[in-house]
């Protein structure tokens, strides 16, 4: 288990040609990645996330700030001290970056060649990986031979192979349709949890994040603008980036169009409820609409799974005459958060 601290960690590229200008790919990050946690970096493309990865393994220098692996402050290191520092970190990647030419166990092999480790002792190693990431049948094929999800698994295993303490996942189900992208989370979620391996993964889907992270990072023009528990995040999100990453997983209010369309069909007054892990109990919400003989119907939304907790909104459709809704509306917001849409 390893655990990762960046502190106020910059990376800045100087200008390409005459007239470019310096970049700013990473600006000031703090970030901690308590041992065996899994934490995920979101972020759009040009976020800055896969510099903050390569950040991570030394594969690019800071230019400000610290980066510290289990309290060993690698940012100054030569590079032979790196790839010590390395050797106790896997790495996963968006493209698998597997040998083609090579076969499944041979490719698991090559990180125990290339680390030392006897002839005699690498068969055994790379027949418990393959069964930990269940290809112990595939040890033979070639890569050309398995689906995009197999392949993930052989690069999971391969990146298993010297016991590191950290794994590093860039992108590593965004090429992966949604079944199988959440079978090689599944494998990850036992990576970490059998095997005690921290997770630091970069993505750009709200799903990863959701199914299995414990925390996040949200990244935005190389700056960390948000950050917490899974949960505490996105069920309340503070930046127009992350409500954008909510409401492309998480059920929201209904945009101004869809709004407009809803008022169409539906007469009634129209309120949204959010559900946050019980702190709205909706036997509870739908019994006061009764108990005031207010006829409800749900015309949007839905309650859905957040780092293990249950989230949701609600928009309502609330039936009935003026007064007794007014009252309907006053009694649940005693027991719910709960906006009118005007
Ligand atoms: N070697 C480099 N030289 C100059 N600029 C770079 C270099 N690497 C990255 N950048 C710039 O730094 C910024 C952040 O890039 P980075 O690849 O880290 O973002 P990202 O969030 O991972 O995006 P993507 O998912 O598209 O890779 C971008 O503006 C990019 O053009």
């Amino acid at each position: 288990m390893t655990r990762v601290e960046l502190h106020s960690v910059g990376k800045r590229y100087p200008a390409r040609g005459r007239s470019g200008s310096e970049t700013t790919a990473v600006d000031g990050v703090t970030l901690e990645v308590a041992s065996g946690e899994i934490h995920a970096v979101i972020g759009y493309s040009g976020a800055g996330k896969s510099t903050l990865l390569r950040l991570v393994n030394g594969l690019e220098r800071a230019t400000s700030g610290r980066v510290i692996i289990d309290g060993e402050d690698i940012t100054g290191y030569s590079e032979g001290q790196l790839r010590a520092v390395r050797s106790r970190i896997g790495m996963i990647f968006q493209q698998f970056n597997l040998f083609h030419s090579k076969t499944v166990a041979k490719n698991v092999e090559y990180p125990l060649a290339v680390s030392g480790t006897p002839r005699a002792e690498r068969a055994g190693r790379v027949r418990e990986l393959l069964e930990f990431v269940g290809l112990a049948d595939h040890a033979d094929f070639h890569i050309e031979q398995l689906s995009g999800g197999q392949k993930q698994r052989v690069g999971i295993a391969r990146a298993l192979a010297t016991n590191p303490g950290l794994l590093l996942a860039d992108e590593a189900t965004s090429a992966l349709d949604p079944d199988t992208s959440r079978e090689v989370l599944q494998l990850l979620s036992r990576v970490n949890s059998e095997l005690g391996i921290t997770i630091l993964l970069i993505t750009h889907e709200m799903d990863v994040v959701r199914e299995i992270a414990q925390r996040v990072t949200v990244m935005e023009g190389g700056r960390a603008v948000e950050q917490g528990e899974v949960f505490e995040v996105f069920s309340n999100p503070q930046t127009d980036t992350t409500r954008r990453f909510v409401s492309t997983a998480l059920p929201t209010e209904p945009s101004a169009t869809h709004l407009r369309e809803l008022r169409e069909k539906h007469r009634g007054k129209l309120v949204t409820l959010t559900f946050r892990d019980g702190s709205a109990d909706q036997p509870v919400v739908f019994q006061t609409l009764a108990d005031r003989g207010v006829g409800v119907s749900i015309v949007h939304g839905g309650i859905t799974d957040v780092g293990g907790r249950s989230f949701g909104k609600l928009t309502l459709e609330l039936i009935g005459e003026g007064l007794q809704v007014e009252h309907a509306i006053a009694a649940l917001a005693q027991h719910a958060e709960l906006e009118v849409l005007a």
